[in-house]
């Protein structure tokens, strides 16, 4: 089984490089996916509290007898536009966070979205360090979140995230602001790595480049992401899928694929725009 190599994060916790994400897995067959993910080799998995999956992705991790310390759970507070957020109303949805998935921690609390028109989420952050204070969280993180947001939080608040979780992938792969992460010591996690499976797999460069390393299309972006220094959280429901996609350590992409690779940015997103989507 392939070892998946961890990044260190800027507070010193170490995160796996590859992870499994549950996004659109319903919660009865969460269970299932993500138990096919840790046999496969998988310690990261990316959920949410809007994926509604926490619970089948909870049940996964208690049968499957690995160590708590050998896993990395992320979750994500769903920050609705229904309401202002205080320290009160974070903690309550960390702590039906945490009881739906049956821990007692876990290894990164992200802010899934900014907000277009509210800027709760300083408060929202403030209230993550708290948890992360109290050990119940060893790390936190935004997603979503452009420049300007950063630039706000690392000015107002003594809160330097740890992850910016973000669409990224080789038609979109986010330039700007994987050099302002840099700078500011914030770990990129790619979402979406693999374009959602549609367009970018079936393009022609990349198809040329698996052929020439006898590898899948999947299995070259995803190379494309380690070597960059993403992390990558690729969501499959298909058994021999999960296994091909963390089966990555095998061979490198040399400067001729990375170039013909970086030519594949068109500036699309797959997603909403952050800075134009506000959500209910
Ligand atoms: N923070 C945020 O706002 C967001 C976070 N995310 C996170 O990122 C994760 C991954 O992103 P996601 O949008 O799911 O997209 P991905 O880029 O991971 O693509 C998933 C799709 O690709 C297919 N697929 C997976 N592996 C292969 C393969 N080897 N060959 C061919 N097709 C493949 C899957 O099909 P199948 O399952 O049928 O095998 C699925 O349809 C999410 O699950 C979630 O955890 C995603 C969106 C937003």
């Amino acid at each position: 089984m392939s070892k998946v190599p961890s990044i260190t994060l800027n507070n010193g916790v170490e995160m796996p490089q590859l992870g499994f994400g549950v996004w659109q897995v319903p919660d009865d067959e969460a269970t299932a996916a993500v138990s096919e993910a840790l046999a496969a080799g998988y310690r990261s998995i990316d959920t949410a509290a809007i994926y509604e999956n926490e619970v089948g992705t909870g049940k996964a991790l208690a049968a499957s007898g690995i160590a708590r310390d050998e896993l990395f759970v992320t979750t994500k507070l769903w920050n609705s536009a229904s309401e202002t957020w205080t320290r009160e109303s974070v903690l309550r949805e960390f702590d039906a966070s945490l009881a739906k998935l049956g821990l007692d921690y876990v290894d990164l609390y992200l802010i899934h979205w900014p907000r277009a028109v509210r800027d709760d989420y300083l408060t929202i952050l403030r209230t993550f360090a708290e948890i992360a204070e109290s050990g119940r969280a060893k790390a936190v993180g935004v997603s979503n979140f452009q420049p300007a947001h950063l630039e706000r939080v690392i000015a107002e608040t003594s809160v330097v995230p740890a992850v910016n979780q973000i669409e990224l992938h080789p038609n979109f792969p986010q330039a700007e602001l994987r050099a302002l992460h840099a700078r500011h010591g914030i770990a990129t996690e790619a979402w979406s790595p693999l374009g959602q499976g549609k367009d970018l797999l079936a393009d022609p460069v990349i198809g040329r480049i698996a052929a020439k390393h006898g590898r899948t299309a999947a299995q070259i972006v995803l190379r494309w992401h380690l070597q960059l220094g993403n992390v990558a959280i690729p969501k499959s429901v298909t058994p021999s899928r999960i296994r091909e996609n963390i089966d990555v350590f095998g061979f490198e992409l040399d400067d001729e694929d990375l170039t013909a690779i970086a030519g594949l940015d068109n500036g699309t997103r797959l997603g909403p725009d952050p800075d134009e989507f506000d959500f209910n």
